[in-house]
């Protein structure tokens, strides 16, 4: 972007501070990811190395600083906040960070407070993050056999989060599994996963693979196209497409039979970018438009430089003008094309 253009970008935030956040292509932002840490107490093969270096806390923002730049969020137009990471519910002071931003539930300005966890600490978090206002939670299970899941996660252990689960709906969540389909381990389980998840009342997502970031297996190797296994499941169910959406990227059916709604994130056999309405925030203050691209706008050093919420408007504001218009990555039997080196951890997915 100009030195002009965010100059008047600069003069426009300050006018109107409340105005939302609309990007060059009329995407108006209204949902905001936010990785409260990189760290992460599982090593999925498909997301991680296993001798993965972790930022040093000290470039970690502050839960308080977390708080800032939401609310600068919510305040442009933001509705809805997802939690991730890493394994957000491995950084100390979670349930602190949680209830201060239920806070914006109760304003009304904003529609949704969500997480996505490995579901490995959710039995002792549920409840806390129900009496702060969650009532979602996306929990990630890609088997249900205990000896995949320890392969497929490296460090996880199935009980843990068949518990995590459970104690998630008790509280009163509604769960949301993510599997992402792994051509290997876990493709002739998706039926299991779908009954397991309509017998529990849960929706379910199958997730493509995306090339981010350096991981010791070949993502080629790992690659499942999500419109291989529609076809399939059509063939053996009644699939319907529903309209509904969540704000994600999912496109949902209901599984006639099971009475399952489930979900498909496909970015590489059909690309959603054009209806786009999220950007990521890192541990450290970076703002990635976009979950495929480099480019990132450094928030942290806004905020440490100045208490100035017209200033931190401004450098949103030239944020979002940069936003690109969709991601480049590609998999297919020549190989696969990461566009980013970091990994899935850094940015929460
Ligand atoms: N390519 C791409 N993938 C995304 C995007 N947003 C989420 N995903 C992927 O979708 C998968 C599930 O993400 P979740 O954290 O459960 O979030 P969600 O799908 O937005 O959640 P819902 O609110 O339940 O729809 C992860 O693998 C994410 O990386 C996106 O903007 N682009
Ligand atoms: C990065 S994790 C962070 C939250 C939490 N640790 C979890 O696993 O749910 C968010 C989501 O991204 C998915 N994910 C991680 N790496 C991925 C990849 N390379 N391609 C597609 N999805 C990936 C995970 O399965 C999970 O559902
Ligand atoms: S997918 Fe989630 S649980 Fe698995 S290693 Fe990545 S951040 Fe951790
Ligand atoms: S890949 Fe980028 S543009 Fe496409 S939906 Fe995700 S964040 Fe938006």
């Amino acid at each position: 972007m100009s030195s002009t253009a965010a100059a008047v970008s600069a003069a426009d935030a300050a006018k109107n501070p409340t105005r939302p956040l609309v990007d060059p292509f009329g995407r108006a932002i209204s949902y905001l990811r936010v990785s409260v840490t990189d760290r992460c107490d599982f090593r999925c093969v498909y997301c991680m190395a296993e001798d993965m270096t972790f930022l040093p806390k000290s470039e970690v923002l502050s839960l308080e600083e977390i708080d800032r730049l939401a609310s600068a969020f919510i305040r442009r137009g933001t509705r809805k906040l997802r939690l991730t990471g890493g394994e957000p519910l491995v950084r100390r002071g979670i349930e602190d960070l949680v209830k201060s931003l239920g806070r914006h539930l109760k304003s009304g300005d904003l529609d949704e407070l969500t997480l996505t966890s490995n579901g490995s600490q959710m039995a002792r978090h549920a409840d806390n993050l129900f009496a702060a206002g969650v009532r979602r939670v996306n929990i990630s299970l890609d088997t249900l056999d205990a000896d995949r899941f320890a392969r497929i996660t490296r460090w996880g252990r199935l009980p843990q989060v068949l518990d995590g689960i459970a104690a998630a709906r008790a509280a009163g969540l509604k769960v949301k599994l993510n599997t992402v389909a792994l051509a290997h381990e876990n493709a002739h389980e998706l039926i299991d996963l779908m009954q397991f998840a309509a017998r529990g009342g849960h929706d379910l997502t199958f997730i493509e693979t995306m090339p981010l970031g350096e991981i010791d297996q070949d993502r080629v190797d790992q690659y499942l196209p999500l419109s291989t296994v529609r076809r399939q499941l059509e063939q053996r169910f009644t699939l319907t497409d529903l309209p509904h959406r969540t704000g994600g990227p999912a496109r949902y059916v209901r599984v006639e039979e099971l009475g399952l709604q489930l979900g498909f994130i496909t970015p590489l056999t059909h690309n959603f970018c054009e209806s786009c309405n999220r950007v990521r925030l890192t541990a450290t203050g970076q703002l990635y438009m976009c979950l495929g691209q480099d480019d990132q706008a450094d928030l942290r050093a806004v905020i440490r430089r100045t208490s100035s919420d017209a200033d931190l408007d401004a450098a949103l504001d030239e944020a979002i003008a940069r936003k690109p218009k969709g991601h480049d990555f590609m998999i297919d039997r020549r190989g696969a094309r990461p566009a980013v080196a970091r990994h899935m951890s850094l940015t929460g997915g």
